[in-house]
C-alpha cells in the first residue's frame, strides 16, 4: 500500500461526535482515523502469534485487566528511548516495520517510521481504560489486531472547546464513547495528527457486543467480513436490533495486538550502538 492509496481508507466521522474545537471538514489537513481490513494474510497472523507465544515467560508483563510485552526497547520516564533491536518477526517476515513506512502515515515522524511496537493480549472480558498514548511519541500510531475483533471506544473530553485553566491538572472526559471502530483480526488502524491528541482510547472489558455496543461504529462500510458486517450494519441502521438477538451479537475470543509507534528521542548511549538501522 503508498501514501497515495491511504485516502480511500479514510473514516468519516459523523459531525455531531467530531471533538467540539474541530470544525468538519478540518480534520483532513491535520490526520484522522483510516481502517484498512486484510493489512496482513492469514499465514503471517498465524506466524506472529506463534512468535508471540514463544516468548519466555518474563517477557511478559503481567497487569490487572491484560498482559504485553514491549519490543524496540523501554521508554524512560522522561520519554526517551533505550532502544533495542526489534525481533526479526517484526521487520523481516512479517516485513511490518517496513509496510507501515509505505503507507506514508510516518513520513512525518523523526525517524520515519516506527521504533517501538507494545503487544498487548486480552482474554474474553479484559480491555483497556479510556486513556490517551501522550507525548513520548509522535503522533502516528498504528494497530494490527490478530486472533479476534474487538471494538475500540474512542471518546471526547467534557471540557474541549472551552478555555482550560492551566492550572487544572484532571480533565473529566464524556461518559460514553463518541463513536467506535470495529476491529477485525489482521487488519490495521491508523490514528493519526489531531485525532491522535484530541480524542481518547479505550476497549470495555465484555465479553461480547451487543447491539447497543456496536451502534455507533462508524465503519461498518468497510468491515471486511460479512457475518460481522451484517451485525454492525443491522445495529448502526434505522431498525436497529429489531431482528437482532439483543444479548449475543458478536463473542470475543482471545485478541492480541500489535501497536506501533515512534519514540522521537532516542537514547544515543551504548545500546543504541548495538541496534542495526
Ligand atoms: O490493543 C489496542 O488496540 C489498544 C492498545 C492501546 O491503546 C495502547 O497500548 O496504548
Ligand atoms: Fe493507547
Amino acid at each position: 500500500m503508498t501514501p497515495q492509496d491511504l485516502e480511500k481508507y479514510r473514516l468519516v466521522i459523523p459531525d455531531d461526535a467530531l471533538p467540539r474545537s474541530i470544525r468538519h471538514g478540518d480534520e483532513e489537513a491535520s490526520g484522522g482515523f483510516f481502517y484498512i481490513p486484510d493489512f496482513i494474510s492469514c499465514d503471517e497472523e498465524r506466524y506472529l502469534l506463534e512468535k508471540i507465544e514463544q516468548c519466555p515467560k518474563p517477557k511478559w508483563k503481567v497487569l490487572q485487566n491484560r498482559r504485553l510485552q514491549s519490543w524496540g526497547g523501554q521508554v524512560s520516564s522522561r520519554n526517551v528511548l533505550i532502544p533495542e533491536a526489534m525481533p526479526d518477526w517484526l521487520v523481516h517476515y512479517p516485513p511490518l516495520v517496513h509496510r507501515l513506512a509505505a503507507t506514508g502515515c510516518f513520513a512525518k515522524s523523526l525517524h520515519q517510521r516506527p521504533n517501538h511496537c507494545l503487544i498487548n493480549e486480552y482474554l474474553p472480558g479484559q480491555g483497556i481504560m479510556p486513556h490517551q498514548d501522550g507525548g513520548a511519541y509522535h503522533a502516528t500510531v498504528a494497530t494490527i489486531s490478530l486472533a479476534s475483533h474487538t471494538v475500540l471506544d474512542i471518546y471526547r473530553w467534557a471540557d474541549d472547546g472551552e478555555a482550560v485553566d492551566s492550572q487544572h491538572t484532571t480533565r473529566a472526559r464524556e461518559c460514553d464513547p463518541a463513536f467506535s471502530i470495529l476491529q477485525e483480526p489482521r487488519s490495521l488502524l491508523l490514528t493519526t495528527g489531531d485525532a491522535y491528541r484530541m480524542y481518547l482510547h479505550g476497549i470495555a472489558e465484555r465479553t461480547r457486543e451487543e447491539t447497543s455496543h456496536l451502534s455507533r461504529v462508524v465503519n461498518g462500510s468497510s468491515v471486511r467480513d460479512r457475518a460481522i458486517k451484517a451485525k454492525v450494519q443491522a445495529a448502526c441502521g434505522p431498525n436497529a436490533g429489531s431482528d437482532l438477538d439483543q444479548y449475543d451479537v458478536l463473542i470475543r475470543e482471545k485478541r492480541v495486538s500489535l501497536t506501533f509507534r515512534d519514540v522521537e528521542k532516542v537514547s544515543k548511549g551504548l545500546n543504541a550502538l548495538l541496534v542495526k538501522h
